[in-house]
């Protein structure tokens, strides 16, 4: 649920303020004094936690109220709410509240009957009914979209549409190419309220697929007498041609505006649907919409109309356009058969290529990492590769929110590539935006990013065009206050599913409580993989991706501290890999958060975004060393930071000894400790200490270069990596194998984990042990496998930073022959 400006606290602070809260002006600047936006400095996290608070109990009791009957706002008072002038679209912050409970229709108009607003009452939804009305006035964009309306007695409201696609950033011209005044609408099932700002009564449509856009012969509207005159002062005069819409069309696509162009081209198919280039045109709109489905409807269409003339232009185009759409809907091979019809064509041999590529990373779960890892190195980059699914089965289990978990259904290796996922939807941070709305979280009870708002407008442009994402978001868990989710995968097949008519009408009813429920419960931070380096992070890089993503079969796995499969984010896309060697039918999880955080925040953040209680060995484990030891491993954790980048000395010495020492400390030794030896807070701790010994072999001789290596491999061993040959001189135990045990993997990895073991390769190096320092550094390449994958190639690209750094550029291109493959 949201509001248009600001919720019934803000009014009521304004009013025990002494301040008039009519003004929707007023309430704006007010709601950006109380509310600002993720990322900037906000009112304390209790002032936060009691606005909404307070927002649910006033909302909760509104809904215990009655509903009531109050007269219609006089028209004179809706023109002028609406009027231009009125509105400061220049930004400000606004807030609105998502995620309460709220319903959509899912009758069609045909079975509902008309009510005017005369016969409507307050805080009440008219079930099997809908209103007629028409746009009085022009549309402006808040957090909703605005406008007045009337109804055939004449009796005007306020309607505020959220939610409505691609309109999140509107501007004027957008609106009007779709709410201009004259636009005939039928709002199902509307809810009549009270605004939150006073006792002015307004249609409030959440659901976007509630409005209905009616054409000029619709039957609906034929028979009716408008109380005003049959018509009204249009702000837009409908074109007369197909030509002209094509114009107008043309006009906004120039602009960038693909949504208003698509309804203008469809305005002009409606008036001459033969009209090729017109339907040609819009599927090229699609296409910039990522509506793939329907620009390969457009394309079609023309291409049973034109038969198989090879040179007829629209044949062409309507060739090239079907098949990138259904390359892009990742149908390859009906891509390439598509595209083999003009073989010659070179648009067309493009098309086959690429889709020849992707079937075959498809099938073999082989990739070109390192291409794929550099083309997500700019920003928001939607990459063009396959998914890939491994030997998985989602199945039921007991004891978890959604009731259901993924599984292998045969041995697998470490490292063994298990999906590859390309997101159904992503939002990205978008800092040039000068706007800014704060979305309330009523599920989580937080702030929504503006990556996270952004993904969720996206799903909603994503569910208005294709039907089959509206299966997987009804097949994803989104919450208890929301219905059991459907069977996964959805089992409808694609050949029943509705498609899209109209760009107006949407091909599904659309169930914003879901959608906010899915979103809430399976969201994934993609920030991709980038270069290792050891400078400090730039925050205003903008390579530093800020994006998050929502995918099918990642959502089906659940979390552990200490998890089964690691995942990586290569823009769009997530990879999982087994973590460790795993048997059949054993559960692959995922981390939702780093397990190598506090206790007691992956405790906080398990529960207040996710719902659940970890039960895995290391929250147990830490349960049972209890909050004390805890909070003290947090204390010593924290010095860790007060040395780094400081001058060794003895006193970085003494310190980093005792901060060992400290931290071993607070992993007490129970019986439970046997079953898992990850102790994550010891790694930073030894890996500290390891540094620490390796600037003093520069000063003071080469027996801390030995003490280095010891401190590195104890903190890997901190990670649950099992060192078989710690040996540092004399025969080597397993000559041709690695030192490490690689059925056991590091459940716990991450870049530092690597890193640590590369300065055992500088050390060896140094050292003159030159095959130790080998088998070493096939050591990094191999756990850098087990999380990322890529092979030597990505790993040289990745790592190159490093390896100079730490003089290891030549050693590791001598080393690393390109000879594994790169699954
Ligand atoms: C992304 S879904 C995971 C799949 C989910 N189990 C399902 O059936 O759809 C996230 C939800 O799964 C549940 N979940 C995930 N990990 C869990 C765990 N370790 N213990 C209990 N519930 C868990 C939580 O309810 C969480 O909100």
């Amino acid at each position: 649920m949201s509001y248009p400006l600001d919720s019934s606290v803000l009014a009521e602070m304004m009013s025990s303020m002494g301040m008039s809260s009519q003004n929707p002006n007023s309430l704006a600047k007010m709601a950006s004094r109380f509310n600002r936006p993720a990322g900037t400095k906000s009112t304390s996290a209790d002032d936060f936690t009691a606005q909404i608070r307070l927002f649910k109990e006033r909302a909760a009791k509104d809904s215990a109220l009655p509903p009531v009957k109050v007269d219609p706002t006089p028209r004179e008072e809706i023109l002028l709410t609406f009027r231009p002038e009125a509105y400061d679209e220049s930004g400000g912050v606004r807030t609105t509240y998502v995620g309460m409970k709220q319903s959509y229709s899912r009758l069609p108009l045909e079975d509902l009957k008309q009510i005017n607003i005369s016969q409507m009452w307050v805080r009440k939804r008219h079930e099997g009914y809908f209103l007629l009305c028409r746009v009085i006035t022009q549309p402006f964009r808040n957090v909703a979209i605005g406008f007045g309306v009337e109804d055939v007695e004449g009796n005007a409201a306020a309607v505020y549409v959220y939610n409505f696609p691609t309109l999140t950033y509107a501007t004027s011209a957008d609106m009007d190419a779709i709410f201009s005044m004259g636009t005939m609408l039928a709002i199902r099932e509307p809810t009549y309220k009270l605004s939150a700002w006073g006792s002015d009564p307004m249609l409030r449509v959440d659901s976007p697929s509630d409005l209905v856009f009616l054409g000029s012969d619709n039957s609906i509207i034929h028979g009716q007498s408008w109380e005003s005159g049959a018509t009204i002062g249009r702000s837009l005069t409908p074109h007369k041609s197909a030509k002209a819409w094509r114009e107008s069309g043309a006009a906004h696509f120039k602009a960038k505006r693909w949504f208003a162009a698509a309804v203008c081209f469809t305005n002009g198919i409606e008036l001459d649907p033969n009209e090729h280039i017109l339907r040609l045109n819009r599927s090229e709109v699609y296409m910039r919409m990522a509506w793939y489905r329907s620009a390969f409807q457009d394309a079609e269409k023309v291409l049973l109309a034109v038969g198989d003339n090879i040179e007829d232009l629209f044949f062409r185009s309507a060739i090239s356009r079907a098949a990138k759409s259904l390359y892009y809907l990742g149908e390859y091979s009906n891509a390439i058969e598509m595209a083999s019809r003009r073989p010659q064509d070179q648009e067309c041999q493009k098309w086959c290529i690429k889709a020849s590529d992707r079937l075959r990373e498809q099938a073999s779960g082989e990739y070109d990492w390192n291409s794929i890892f550099q083309e997500s190195q700019t920003a928001s980059a939607q990459l063009e590769i396959a998914e890939f699914t491994g030997p998985l089965q989602v199945r039921d289990m007991k004891n978890v929110g959604g009731g259901r978990g993924v599984f292998v259904s045969k041995d697998v290796n470490a490292g063994e590539l298990l999906m590859v996922s390309k997101a159904i939807a992503t939002g990205t941070e978008n800092r040039q935006q000068n706007e800014s709305t704060m979305f309330i979280n009523c599920i989580t009870n937080r702030a929504l990013t503006t990556k996270d708002a952004a993904l969720r407008s996206q799903l909603i442009e994503r569910l208005w065009e294709e039907s089959p994402v509206d299966l997987i978001i009804k097949a994803l868990y989104a919450g208890p206050d929301c219905s059991p989710p459907a069977p996964y995968p959805p089992s409808q097949s694609l050949e029943n599913l509705k498609l899209l008519e109209n760009p107006l009408q949407p091909s599904t009813d659309i169930d914003i409580m879901r959608v906010d429920g899915a979103c809430s419960f399976n969201c994934f931070g993609l920030d991709s993989l980038k270069p290792i380096n050891t400078g400090s992070i730039d925050e205003n890089d903008p390579q530093l991706d800020r994006s998050s993503g929502m995918f099918s079969l990642p959502s089906m796995c659940n979390h552990s501290c200490l998890p089964s499969a690691h995942w990586v984010s290569f823009g769009n896309f997530m990879c999982v890999r087994a973590s460790r060697n795993l048997q059949k039918d054993e559960e692959v999880t995922i981390q939702y958060f780093p397990g190598h955080l506090p206790f007691g925040m992956r405790k906080q953040m398990a529960l207040s975004n996710w719902g659940f209680k970890c039960r895995c060995i290391l929250c147990e484990l830490d349960k049972e060393d209890g909050e004390k030891l805890c909070r003290e491993r947090e204390d010593a954790m924290s010095r860790t930071r007060q040395d780094i980048g400081v001058r060794y000395d003895g006193g970085v010495m003494r310190r980093a000894l005792k901060l060992v020492e400290d931290v071993r400390r607070t992993y007490s030794d129970h019986e439970k400790r046997g079953q898992c030896n990850v102790k994550p807070a010891l790694f930073n701790a030894h890996h500290h200490l390891a540094r620490v010994y390796g600037e003093r072999a520069l000063m003071e001789g080469t027996q801390f270069r030995q003490s280095s290596i010891e401190e590195e491999m104890k903190a890997v061993e901190a990670l649950g990596v099992v060192i078989l040959d710690r040996g540092l001189s004399g025969k080597i135990k397993r000559n041709s194998s690695l030192p490490i045990d690689m059925t056991q993997g590091p459940t716990h990895m991450n870049d530092e984990c690597v890193i640590a073991v590369l300065h055992i390769v500088q050390q060896l190096y140094a050292l003159d042990k030159l095959r130790r320092a080998e088998l070493w550094l096939k050591t990094a390449l191999y756990l850098e496998g087990v999380r990322v994958g890529g092979g030597w190639h990505l790993f040289q690209t990745r790592y190159c930073v490093i390896l100079e750094e730490l003089g290891l550029t030549d050693f590791t291109r001598d080393i690393l022959i390109p000879s594994e493959p790169t699954n």
